[in-house]
This record gives C-alpha cells, sequence and structure tokens, in this order.
C-alpha cells in the first residue's frame, strides 16, 4: 500500500493499539474527533464523520482505510447511533468511492452477532471443551442498537463492495484488552483481542487481496465460539496471543513457537 492509510478514530483504544503495532509499516493519515494531546507524528485532521465535509476533507490523498470512528458503547442509544455510526459509515463510504480507495476496513463488534448468546448456550460456549462456533458466514443477530450499528456497517459495505467494487473487510472485533485478557469475565475472555493481534489482522486487512469479508478478530484463545479460520485463510491472519497463557494479570505460558 503505497498511497496513505486513512485511521479515524485514531485517538481511541482501537487506534493506539494499530498505531502500536503497525506505525511504521505505513503512511498514515489520521483522523481525530476532538484536537490531540500530542502533535502526531502523522499528517492528521479534526472532524466529524458525519460530516460530509470533513469526511472529504480527511479521504482526500489516501488509498485505504480503516474506519473506526464510531459510538462504541452497547448501550448507546440510537440518536447516537444512528448519526455515529450508521451515517457516518455511509458518509465514508460514499467518499471513499469517489476519492477511488482501494480497500475499506469496518470496525464490526463482536455485538452485530450478540443474540446467539442465548441463555441455553451460556455460559457453556465460554469454555474450552465447546464446540459451538459462530465463523462469520451466519446472519447478523444483534442483541442491543449498537449491534444493529454494526450489522449496518457491514450491510453498508456489502453495498459498495458490490455497486463499486471496493475491497471491504468486516472485522468483528472481540475484546480488546491492554497487556492482560479481561480478569473474572468468560465472554471477555473468549473473545479478548490483543493489542498486538489487534495490530497484526489490521495490517493483514492492508495487505490481503480479497472481495468482501466478514472475520472475527479475537486472539488465538483456547475459549472461543468464534472461529478465527477464515481470518487465518481469506487475510493470512497468525495470532500471537491466548487467553489461556494468562492467569489474572500475569503470562503463565508463552506463545507456541
Ligand atoms: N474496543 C473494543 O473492544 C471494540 C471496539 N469495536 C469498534 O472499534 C471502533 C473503535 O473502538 P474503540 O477504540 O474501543 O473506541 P474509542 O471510543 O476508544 O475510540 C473511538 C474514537 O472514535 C471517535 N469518534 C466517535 N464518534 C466520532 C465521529 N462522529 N466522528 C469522528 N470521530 C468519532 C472518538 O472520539 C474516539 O476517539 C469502534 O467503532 C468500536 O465500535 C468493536 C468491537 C470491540
Ligand atoms: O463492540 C464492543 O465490544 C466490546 C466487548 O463487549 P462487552 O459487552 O463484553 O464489553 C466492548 O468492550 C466495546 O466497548 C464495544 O465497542
Amino acid at each position: 500500500m503505497d498511497d496513505p492509510v486513512l485511521l479515524t478514530g485514531a485517538g481511541g483504544a482501537v487506534g493506539a493499539a494499530i498505531l502500536e503495532g503497525i506505525e511504521e509499516a505505513y503512511e498514515w493519515k489520521l483522523m481525530f474527533h476532538s484536537p490531540p494531546a500530542e502533535e502526531p507524528d502523522h499528517e492528521y485532521l479534526v472532524g466529524d464523520v458525519s460530516s460530509e465535509g470533513d469526511v472529504a476533507a480527511a479521504m482526500d490523498g489516501v488509498g485505504a482505510v480503516i474506519h473506526l470512528a464510531g459510538d462504541p458503547r452497547p448501550e448507546a442509544p440510537w440518536d447516537s447511533v444512528l448519526e455515529n455510526n450508521i451515517d457516518g459509515t455511509q458518509k465514508m463510504y460514499e467518499a471513499a468511492v469517489d476519492e477511488g480507495v482501494e480497500k475499506f476496513v469496518f470496525a464490526s463488534s463482536n455485538h452485530a452477532v450478540g443474540s446467539f448468546e442465548t441463555d441455553e448456550r451460556t455460559p457453556e460456549m465460554y469454555r474450552p471443551d465447546d464446540q459451538y462456533r459462530l465463523d462469520g458466514t451466519e446472519l447478523p443477530r444483534p442483541g442491543n442498537l449498537y449491534g444493529v450499528s454494526k450489522a449496518t456497517g457491514e450491510v453498508l459495505g456489502r453495498y459498495y463492495h458490490d455497486q463499486y467494487g471496493l475491497s471491504v473487510c468486516n472485522i468483528r472485533i472481540g475484546n480488546l484488552t491492554r497487556g492482560h485478557p479481561p480478569i473474572d469475565y468468560e465472554r471477555g475472555q473468549a473473545m479478548w483481542l490483543s493489542y498486538r493481534d489487534c495490530a497484526h489482522i489490521h495490517d493483514c486487512a492492508l495487505q490481503a487481496d480479497y472481495e468482501y469479508e466478514i472475520v472475527y478478530g479475537i486472539s488465538d484463545n483456547d475459549r472461543k465460539y468464534y472461529s478465527i479460520e477464515r481470518a487465518k485463510d481469506a487475510l493470512g491472519y497468525d495470532p500471537q496471543d491466548n487467553s489461556a497463557h494468562f492467569d489474572g494479570e500475569e503470562r503463565v505460558a508463552e506463545p507456541e513457537p
């Protein structure tokens, strides 16, 4: 990828994980919602993804997009997800088409499929010996309006891929936490995404050739109910971390060689 990569939501947690891992590998154009505390080492702008003008300015001159900006709260109300997540993502896609962007990587979420976690399946599905898997071919099944907005983002990508030919990768991100998996939270351990695996899967999504993909973005956890096979096959994802290698905050086992 020779042209700059636009990273929206650059000031957030996922943006930090990506920049910490692959900052040197790309020329970045960063989009913040409010002025960053420290002057970034990269071209940047401050703007809102629900503003056509801000989005056009952000998209100018870029060859690929990692679109993270939005309201990440599972409990976010409809007016917020409608503006920030749905309308903002549609404006991003429209501008990406106008700019002739090749690749669009969208931060989808586990919450797009949260209602698969029924009373009958939980908590067993969060445990290492359970074989239940979602693989990305299932229809969305959100458990909240935030999840509806993420499923809608995936469908917007389907439309812009089919009608305009952009390569689109939707990464259904699990639970990103720095340093160690969530503690005393089986669901969070089953969908843990370490910072380095987060950077790596986004790197893969920028490098691989694909048409339209939905993949799960989790580490290679022993506990899992999301398959990472599609991410491996389509993107070349090779995760290094596993929530089972931690006892609380402490790493107690090394990654497989
Ligand atoms: N952190 C996680 O475990 C997961 C995150 N995600 C998704 O990844 C993306 C990033 O999440 P985080 O970094 O955790 O959230 P965050 O809240 O740390 O970062 C999101 C960033 O987007 C910006 N933003 C919000 N609305 C905006 C708008 N209208 N225009 C421009 N910028 C705007 C915020 O200012 C913030 O800097 C979100 O789309 C979220 O839904 C999905 C699954 C899990
Ligand atoms: O999409 C998201 O998912 C993670 C994990 O969900 P949780 O309900 O187990 O906390 C969440 O932490 C994050 O805020 C959200 O954007």
